[in-house]
């Protein structure tokens, strides 16, 4: 067995995700067998020593029918109104079957501001590491009824990642209606005309070359792409993952023997580096010319005013910006040492001609990260 599924065979501490398509029908909202056959497999996991945290979706694959809606709605309202009446029906069918085995249950309900605010943050992490002191099982979901489109995770497989993050997990398990990473969604034919292939392992990056990342099912909100973006947030933190079928969760969690497994980053991100890349909300964008680019991605340096050539964002000193190239791709992201208004007046100027005020960089080297 390689070595990184032999890691999260035995992690200490793991966090769960499980897929809408995984647990709730369009027609009938929540399947309960297949419910109680995950936590017939998470339970097993307990039992064997390990704590499990659980990511549920479902709450608006739950809420359609009992609403009498036909399809995923697409507009922000309805959506709530379906996860409002889905989430109170979700966090029931898993306490009833976690009481199966007198398990208690505890629900949070996450905003993304809980994640990028760092008090907040603080907040959520002392919730879960109560509820796991006390033996109870911590079913997640983000708060769907009060979250804005502008103000969201995106998809649980991010949040997944986050929380996995905020618990200091040793493993993240999705788990999806798919059985692991294929070469191209695996409902279609590839561009050769021949099936998609299971990928069993990625090792970094390289090996997603060429992977065709789809959409998901009528149920599910990111697809592919959510699930290999949260692996590298997961890998960032020293997570290692494993994507499997719902179906086969008795294996996944016994020892991670099937699906397609991530391997961590060998040194996980410092907490505060993590933060600057994934967790904060960037309030504003920097964009910088060619030789700032270079000084920041390939040498590592400080940003300096110089290299400034547009400002927007109405944000202030201490807040995460986002940079951009004279192509407007993000290249970096960092901790702003200064308001907006005063990096306007500041941007194209060299140090020589800045007042002492404002000597230092726009962003210290120690408060950059690489997107
Ligand atoms: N390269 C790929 N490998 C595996 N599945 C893929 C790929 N591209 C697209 N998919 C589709 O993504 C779906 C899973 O995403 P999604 O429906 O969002 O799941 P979930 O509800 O579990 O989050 C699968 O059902 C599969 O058809
Ligand atoms: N919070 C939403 C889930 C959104 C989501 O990412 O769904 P999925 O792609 O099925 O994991 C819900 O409970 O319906």
């Amino acid at each position: 067995m390689s070595e990184v599924r032999a890691a999260i065979a035995q992690a200490r501490t793991i966090v769960v995700k499980i897929g809408s398509s995984a647990i709730t029908d369009l027609d009938t909202g929540i399947d309960h067998a297949r419910l109680d056959s995950l936590v017939d497999a998470l339970e097993a996991r307990m039992r064997a020593g390990s704590d499990v945290v659980v990511v549920s979706s479902g709450a608006v694959g739950a809420g359609i029918a009992p609403l009498g809606l036909k399809k995923r709605p697409a507009d922000l309202a309805t959506k709530q109104a379906a996860a409002s009446v889905g989430q109170l029906k979700l966090a029931q069918a898993w306490d009833a079957s976690f009481s199966r085995y007198d398990r208690t249950v505890g629900q949070v309900l996450l905003t993304a501001d809980d994640v990028s605010n760092r008090a907040h943050h603080a907040n959520a992490q002392r919730t879960l590491d109560r509820l796991r002191a006390l033996h109870a099982v911590a079913v997640v979901n983000e708060n769907d009824t009060v979250a804005t489109n502008e103000l969201r995770f995106g998809d649980n497989d991010r949040l997944g990642a986050l929380v996995a993050h905020l618990t200091v997990a040793d493993a993240l398990v999705l788990l999806s209606d798919v059985d692991g990473l294929y070469t191209g969604d695996p409902r279609k034919p590839g561009p050769d005309g021949k099936p998609a292939r299971l990928i069993a392992e990625v090792a970094g990056p390289e090996d997603l070359d060429g992977v065709i990342a789809g959409s998901g099912g009528a149920l599910g909100t990111g697809g592919m792409a959510s699930k290999l973006s949260a692996a590298r947030l997961a890998a960032d933190s020293g997570v290692p993952v494993l994507l499997a079928a719902a179906a086969q969760a008795d294996r996944a969690l016994a020892d991670a023997s099937v699906g397609t497994v991530f391997a961590a980053r060998p040194q996980r991100l410092s907490a505060r580096r993590f933060w600057v890349r994934h967790a904060a909300e960037a309030l504003g964008r920097l964009t910088i010319d060619a030789g700032a680019v270079d000084a920041v991605v390939a040498r590592r340096r400080s940003l300096l005013a110089a290299g400034v050539t547009g400002v927007s964002g109405g944000f202030s000193s201490g807040d995460v910006v986002e940079l951009a190239g004279p192509d407007g791709v993000v290249c970096a992201r960092g901790v702003s040492s200064y308001d907006a208004d005063d990096i306007a007046d500041m941007a194209g100027k060299s140090s020589d001609d800045l007042p002492s005020d404002y000597s230092r960089p726009v962003i210290h080297a120690d408060q950059l990260v690489r997107t």
